[in-house]
Formats: C-alpha cells, structure tokens, sequence
C-alpha cells in the first residue's frame, strides 16, 4: 500500500485499432496466457501501477466468488500511536483497522490489524476493484494460558483470505478498495478520480449511446468523445472527465462491458514474465502445527524439490526497535486510563514475528504469504533464508550499507528474503527453519520460568468460548449473576441494530461487536426459547461508529438469545498476558551486514 494507485498517470494501451477489433483483441490476448500452463496461482511481482511497488497477480482465471490465498494471520498493533514515537511508522500504509478484522475488543482505545499476505501487498485501482477482503478466523490453536507456555505468543487472528469480485484474466494483477478516502487524505494523490468519477463516467457513456442507435449516431458518438470531451478532460482538471476512457475505442469497451474493462489489459501481465521476474506466494498453507504449543504452522501446498525458492518476502523495517515494540503500562484514574510511558509493561506482539540481531536496533518484519507461520526447530529445518536477488520483490542491495539512522527517511519495503528448500519437502510437510540460537535459548528460559505460575487460570475461557458454551443454557439476569457471577473477563454485548421489531443476531463472525448490555428478566414461552428484556448502553460517537453522538440508555424487550453474546472485556486476552512470551526472530549471522551493527560491543 505503499503500493499505491495513481490512476491518474496510468498509461492507457494503444489507440487506432478498429473498436470492435479492440475488444476482441482485448479479450484474446488476455486469455492467450491461458494456453500457457502456469506453475502457480499466485505471484508476487512489480505492480502495473507505475511507481506502485509490488503487486499480487493470478496465474490463472478466477470468477467472481473464487476465494483467494490460503489466509494469513493478521497481527493486532495495539493503539500504536500512543506506545511509540509518530515521528516514524513503518506500518502507516499497510494496516486495517483492526475493528474492521475482529480486533476492536482487544483494547479501549485505537488497535491496527498488520495483515501480512495478500492483505498488505494487493494496490488499489479504483475504476478496476476485482478483490474484496473474504474474512478473518479466531483460533488460538488450542493454547490455553493454564497450558502452554505459548498461549498470547502467537495471534488467534489467522486465515485471513480474499474473495473475487469480478472475472479475472491470467496474469491480471489484484486490486482491492481502500475507500475514497486513502486518496483524499494524502496528499499526493490530489486529482486522481474517485469511484464517484467512475460512476459517473460510466454513467455518461451509457446515457450517450442510449441517445440513438449505436450503429447510425456511431460517428456522432466517436466525434462527441475524441473531439469534445476527452480534449475538454485533459484541459479541465475534473476528475470525473478523467475517468473517462481516453479513446473511442476504450469507450465502446466501456459500453459493452464497463469502464473497468478498459483499464484491465494496463493491468495484466504474461505469465512467461511473471515466472521470470515475480515470485511464486501459493507454496504454503497455514495449518495446526505439528509441535505442541507453537500454534498454527506453515505447510507445503505442493512437492517443493531440493532449492526450490518455497516464497519471497519484503520486510518492513523499524531502524530502532525500541520506539515501536514497548508497550507502556496503563493507569486507571477515575473513569479514565493513561499511559505511563515511564514503565514499559510488555513488548507488541509483532516482536515474535519480525526478524532481529542482538548487535542491531533494527527489527525486520515480513509481510510475504505464510512465511509468518513457519515455526523454529533446528533439528527438522527444511527451509533456510537468504537475502532476494537485487531489484526482485523490493530488495535494494544498496540497503545492506546503510545504517538503522540511515533508513529513517523512507517507509515502503527496500528489503527482501528468499525461503529456499534445503531438502525435497512433501506435500503436506511442516515447514520450519532455525530461528537461532538466541530464540532457542530465550524460549527455554521462558518456558522454565512460566510453569511456576500456570494454575492461576485454569478457569479461563476466552468471550468466544464462554458464548458457544453457554448457547443453550439460560443467561443470567444482573440480580442472579450478583450470586453467581460470570467471570471478569467477559463483558456481555446486544446486537446494535435496536429495532425490536427486526431484531438482529449475531452471526458469530468476528466483525460484530454490538452494545454492551445487562439482562434484566428473562421468559420462557411454550414453545420458544428464553426471550430477554435488556438494557442497552449505546456507545458515544467515535471514529468506528457515527451512528450516536453520545451514549444513550434503552430497555429492549423480547430480546432473542442470538443477538446477545459474550465478548471479551478489553485488555484480558491472551495477548495481553503479562508473561507472555516476547522474543523475535534472529536473523542469521552470516545474513547481517556491518553497517547494521549499532549495537555492537553493546550487546
Ligand atoms: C513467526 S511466529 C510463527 C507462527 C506462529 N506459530 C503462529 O501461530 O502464528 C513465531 C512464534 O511462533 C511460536 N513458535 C515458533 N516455533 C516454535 C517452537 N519450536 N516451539 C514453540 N513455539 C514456537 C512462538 O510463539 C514464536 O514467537
């Protein structure tokens, strides 16, 4: 997403071919790729976008309802604003909100969602949007906090996947929505057409041929086009005449199909040039590891011989680790909370996937596809990293001599690894390779410290889990629950939609949080089961939800159990677990230049 869309300056293909000769070459020469057989369904490579970075390409066709990528975790950044320093934050073009991936219960205030895979790496065309984010699982892979010394070292937020929305050529590159105002908020995208502008100009075409018959006004229409509106576009600074096609020909591709379509061939690549200059990203699926408490895992999704380069990543770096992983502790005063950014309380949890060195304050962190699933086990390592070829996937050699200060400047992805079998793997297989010998001890110091203190919550069961237990059994009224309390981690929530007459369940996805609620009586029909009277707390206006301006007070009756659930009560899960581990990943020695070594003689 530093991969950006600058549709303004997108070059446009050719002009003077025969209109109906354009869209039949159009379409020929997108599904020509087809008769090339491709040896993976994704690729990574540089973006058609010009100045766009990387970008994500299909090797095959795909049709609208095709899920893509075989999902990868997404990592909750909690409110990053506050912990570190604004000055630099290598993460600002690649996040979600985290309300936005099952994330807005983790804390009170602002969380991101860092979705490596397809999540950080697919630009946005406006007038071309094919891609729409398909979901986020929660899972913690089976690690409770009584348990495993692993339980909040990993994210429970994982397989996170992409769905088509339009047909799909092979070859054509991805593009997702990342709304209107990702444009209009930076600067330097002042004057690219908005969707509205595409609409609009979609709208003009349509309304034009609409006029007559399209065969005898066929001239008048190529006149009205070539010589009025498309000079009168590049005069007039208006976007909406931007985002008209720039030919006749691309105008009656725009009328058969849609304006999109005149932008797909600029955004197709042949699959002969991506298996030369884009990197395969389909090598791996995520799955439950085979070590017990590690969490999910990396496995291969086909044979992978001897050498064979599994998956590329780019990294972002953070040249001073310590102004973006401490987490600061939070202080209640009265009915608010502060940070106090004098005691250090934890580190992200983004630690534990980025790579380090003990002789530099610089942390690498992947965004490439399954990578940040594979596990550490030095003895059945079957992966090694290496740095990626010069000028592939990002990577900038010149970068190995620069220092941490020397990166400051510039966010964007300047970094690479190849992940490259050392072995032939099997289908099916784990993935692993060395993390080193900095975690291995880390990890077994954590593991002999933790068990002293594992009893203490045996008892826990996270909102998720407390909610399908409890599914059948009757809730609570706040006067019974005085008696026979729930635990504090769990806060109860009702369905927002407050309509009584329409009332709402909860799908049991992720992305519903609703209003917190108490019950207050329950009853039991015949033949029905409990209906609930509830009183609902709105929650006031804030940058997630304009829908109250300040917090208001409602009694519901007739209340369904399935538009009540439990949730987790912020700062309680596993994540935030004071003990849990912390440790990143060590990037090899021979792999770590001189220039980097900050912190040598130090360590
Ligand atoms: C890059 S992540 C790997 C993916 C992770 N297992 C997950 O579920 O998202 C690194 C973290 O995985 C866990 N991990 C990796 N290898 C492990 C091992 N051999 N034993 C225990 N935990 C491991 C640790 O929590 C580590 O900090």
């Amino acid at each position: 997403m530093v991969f950006i869309a600058i549709l303004a300056i997108t070059p446009r293909y050719s002009q003077g071919i025969g209109g109906l000769h354009v869209f039949a070459l159009v379409w020929l020469s997108l599904f020509a790729c087809l008769s090339t057989t491709a040896s993976c369904d994704l690729y990574l490579a540089q973006s058609t976008i010009p100045e766009a970075g990387l970008g994500v390409f299909t090797g095959i066709s795909r049709n609208p309802g095709d899920i893509l990528g075989a999902g990868d975790v997404c990592i909750p950044l909690l409110d990053p604003g506050t912990h570190h320093d604004d000055l630099f934050d290598p993460f600002d073009d690649f996040v979600w909100m985290g309300e936005d991936m099952g994330m807005k219960m983790e804390i009170e205030s602002q969380v991101k969602a860092f979705c490596p895979g397809l999540d950080c790496a697919i630009n946005c065309n406006l007038a071309l949007i094919n891609v729409e984010k398909h979901g986020v699982d929660f899972d913690d892979a089976g690690l409770h906090r009584s348990q495993h010394p692993g339980a909040g070292a990993t994210t429970p937020y994982f397989n996170s996947t992409t769905k088509v929305k339009r047909r799909l050529p092979a070859g054509g590159e991805l593009f997702k929505d990342y709304g209107d105002s990702w444009f209009t908020s930076r600067q330097k995208f002042d004057g690219v057409p908005l969707s509205d502008d595409f609409a609009v100009a979609q709208n003009l075409v349509d309304t034009a041929f609409n006029l007559g018959d399209a065969n005898t006004d066929r001239l008048h229409l190529q006149h009205l086009f070539e010589d009025i509106l498309i000079p009168i576009g590049e005069i007039w600074n208006l976007t909406t005449l931007k985002a008209l096609p720039s030919s006749f020909d691309e105008v009656l591709i725009a009328n058969r199909e849609d304006i999109g379509m005149t932008h797909q061939p600029n955004a197709t690549r042949s699959l002969e040039w991506l298996e030369v200059n884009g990197k395969c990203i389909d090598n791996i699926v995520p799955g439950r590891s085979t070590i017990d408490g590690a969490g999910h895992g990396a496995f291969a999704s086909r044979n992978l011989p001897k050498g064979t380069v599994v998956t590329g990543t780019p990294l972002h770096h953070i040249p001073f680790q310590d102004e973006f992983t401490p987490m600061y502790r939070v202080v209640t005063r009265g009915q608010k909370q502060y940070l106090d950014r004098r005691e250090v309380a934890g580190q992200q949890l983004v630690l534990n996937y980025c790579f380090g060195h003990p002789q530099t304050t610089l942390l690498l962190c992947p965004y490439g596809f399954g990578v940040n699933y594979i596990n550490h086990n030095r003895s059945k390592a079957n992966v090694r990293i290496r740095w990626a070829q010069n000028g592939i996937t990002s990577h900038d050699e010149s970068w190995l001599l620069k220092s941490p200060s020397e990166m400051l400047a510039e966010t964007g992805a300047h970094l690479a690894l190849d992940y490259i079998a050392t072995r032939d793997i099997k289908r099916g297989e784990e993935l692993f390779f060395d993390y080193g010998e900095g975690w291995e001890k880390a990890w077994y110091e954590h593991v002999k410290d933790w068990q002293s203190t594992k009893f203490w919550s045996s008892m826990y069961r996270n909102g998720r889990d407390w909610d399908s237990e409890l599914q059948k059994l009757p809730l609570r009224t706040t006067l019974e629950a005085l008696a026979d309390p729930y635990p504090q981690t769990i806060q109860i929530r009702c369905h927002s939609i407050l309509d009584e007459d329409a009332w709402t369940n909860f799908t049991r996805s992720v992305f519903e949080y609703g209003y917190p609620c108490e019950i207050l009586d329950r009853v039991k029909g015949e033949d029905t089961d409990y209906m609930y009277t509830v009183k609902l707390t709105t929650e006031p206006h804030n940058e997630y939800d304009t829908e109250f301006e300040s917090s208001e007070t409602l009694v519901v009756n007739n209340v369904p159990r399935d538009a009540i659930r439990f949730v987790d009560i912020p700062r309680t899960s596993d994540i935030h677990l004071r003990d849990a581990f912390r440790q990143f990943i060590g990037l090899p020695n021979e792999l770590m230049p001189e220039a980097w070594k900050n912190l040598k003689g130090k360590a």
